[in-house]
């Protein structure tokens, strides 16, 4: 169950780059209440740049012409202290996005100072139970910045979105092997939601049988699956002029479903590194977790690691703590 921190028992739901394309395919699924329940009232608070406030504006109209019954307030601003006020659950999307001729440095300087000022907004007025899910890229490390300037939010309430790359696993396990995606079972991803992320099968079934002879064997899985999931985003970005906006905001409900309601299976998401499977803490970092109701979770422990993954999750950590390098460095500017 959600517990929300007003005592009219209604939840407040705060989504930031709320003008963009991720929250066009978000806000009616979190309105309807499919994320988090039908029977959850919720306020939304809606965030974005001053430049985008009659793009959202125009969101808003859209929602009120949809007559959402759990809806009982909508608030549009370009203010996080507004934003951020009372906020139960926290969808961060807006970001800078990469230009052409950017270096990652310069992505991470953009967004250190969006994700700094945030950080510091929701420190002063969010709920401190708040769930913050960060989706703006580079999301780990913008996830890692938020809770270095956050620091009356618990770290683990503080998550990056990686369950887009678990389903986009799933969907191609699914396809190829001619299943339907809930007969997949076991996938997890390690590390860093970029090209360097470890979709992990060695543990995965289809109908309880282990995947990896299915996709071809050690070597096939290597050259061809592991790749196409790592680059699935930059596949998307080629084939629609835009990124991915549908899944995403289709992964954002699961992440959030999973965690605040609880849930059966494991699931994977960006948390707090806390020295789990030789990973040091100071990173946010892609984990299968166990999910109980209520917002707690658990990284899985005991999932036997072979020499093949232990490649993979060793190239993704020591990018995410390149990453955290150059953000702190920021930081301290
Ligand atoms: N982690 C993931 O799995 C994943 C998947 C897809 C996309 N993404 C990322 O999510 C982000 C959003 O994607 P999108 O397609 O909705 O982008 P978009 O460009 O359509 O929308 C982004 C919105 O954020 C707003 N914005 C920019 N700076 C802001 C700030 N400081 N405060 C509040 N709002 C701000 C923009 O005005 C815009 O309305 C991008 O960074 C994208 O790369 C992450
Ligand atoms: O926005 C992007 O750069 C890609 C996005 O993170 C995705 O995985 O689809």
């Amino acid at each position: 169950m959600c517990q929300p921190q007003k005592s009219n028992g209604i939840l407040t739901v705060c989504v930031s780059g709320a003008a963009g394309q991720i929250a066009y395919s978000l806000l009616p699924l979190i309105a309807r209440g499919d994320v988090f329940g039908r029977d959850q009232p919720i306020e939304l608070h809606l965030l974005d740049i001053k430049p985008a406030l009659d793009a959202l504006h125009g969101v808003v109209m859209e929602l009120h012409d949809c007559a959402f019954p759990l809806v009982r307030n909508i608030v549009e601003t370009d203010d996080p202290m507004v934003a951020f006020q009372h906020a139960d659950v926290t969808i961060l999307g807006g970001s800078f996005p990469r230009r052409p001729g950017m270096e990652r440095r310069d992505l991470i300087a953009k967004n250190v100072n969006i994700f700094k000022a945030q950080g510091q907004a929701l420190d002063r007025v969010a709920s401190k139970n708040v769930k913050v899910v960060v989706v703006g890229n580079p999301s780990n490390t913008n996830a890692l910045v938020l809770s270095h300037y956050a620091p009356s939010i618990p770290k683990q309430n503080i998550t990056a979105l990686t369950r887009l790359d678990q389903n986009r696993a799933v969907g191609q396990i699914a396809m190829r092997t001619g299943v339907n995606a809930d007969q997949v079972e076991g996938v997890a991803i390690w590390g860093n939601h970029s090209a360097t992320q470890y979709p992990d099968v060695t543990h995965a079934t289809v109908n309880g049988e282990p995947v990896m002879p299915k996709l071809g064997g050690r070597q096939a899985v290597a050259e061809e699956f592991i790749p196409c999931i790592q680059k699935r985003g930059a596949a998307i970005l080629k084939a629609r002029g835009l990124s991915s906006a549908m899944s995403a905001a289709s992964a954002i409900g699961d992440h959030l479903k999973s965690w605040i309601l609880g849930d059966s299976k494991i699931v994977s998401m960006a948390v707090a590194s806390d020295g789990s499977y030789d990973v040091k803490p100071g990173v946010y970092f892609s984990f299968p977790v166990r999910c109980s109701a209520g917002g707690d979770y658990e990284i899985v422990q005991g999932i036997e690691m072979d020499e093949f993954s232990r490649k993979y999750v060793s190239a993704t950590t020591e990018e995410l703590f390149a990453e955290r390098q150059e953000a702190l460095e920021l930081c301290a500017v």
